[in-house]
């Protein structure tokens, strides 16, 4: 099997509502999202000849999503009253609301199920810290 990896950054802030420390405060990080896609065969003819996929055309769709999510104040549906995240909004600032607790665990299912509308995707690992990541893959 050949697998390709390539990753794109963004730098957002969250907070994960009932947390029990630090965590629970608004805070930022650079996200670092890895994807690999596999495939068992690759292109036999024409320009992309040797190629699972074109790297310029996995790096456009992995950066068009992950910089949706850059400079932003990334929200559980529900964790703020509604006063509050209309007031942020009312004052421009950047929410993304999204349906789950945005732990690291959350966005590698997150970003892999939305690359893999595209490719075949075997895992996306996202980086919370430099140190901290959490992976996401199918069980075959
Ligand atoms: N399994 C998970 N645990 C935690 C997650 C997560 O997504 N999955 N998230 C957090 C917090 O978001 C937090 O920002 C991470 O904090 P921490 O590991 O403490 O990272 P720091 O680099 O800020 O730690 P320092 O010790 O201050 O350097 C918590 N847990
Ligand atoms: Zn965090």
């Amino acid at each position: 099997m050949y697998i390709l990896q390539t990753e794109h950054s963004f730098d957002s802030a969250h907070f994960l509502k009932g947390y029990k420390g630090k965590c629970a405060n608004i805070h930022g990080h650079r996200w670092r999202v890895v994807v690999e896609i596999k495939s068992d065969a690759l292109v036999e003819n024409g320009h992309l000849r040797g190629m699972v996929v074109d790297f310029g055309d996995l790096k456009k769709v992995v950066k068009e999503f992950v910089d949706f999510h850059d400079h932003a104040l990334i929200v559980e549906k529900n964790s703020l009253s509604k006063e509050l995240f209309n007031m942020l909004q009312g004052e421009n600032f950047r929410l993304i609301e999204v349906e789950f607790r945005p732990t690291a665990e959350n966005f590698s299912k997150y970003f892999y199920d939305e690359f893999n509308k595209k490719f075949d995707v075997k895992r996306v690992i996202v980086y919370e810290t430099p140190n901290n990541s959490a992976i996401y893959e199918e069980q075959r």
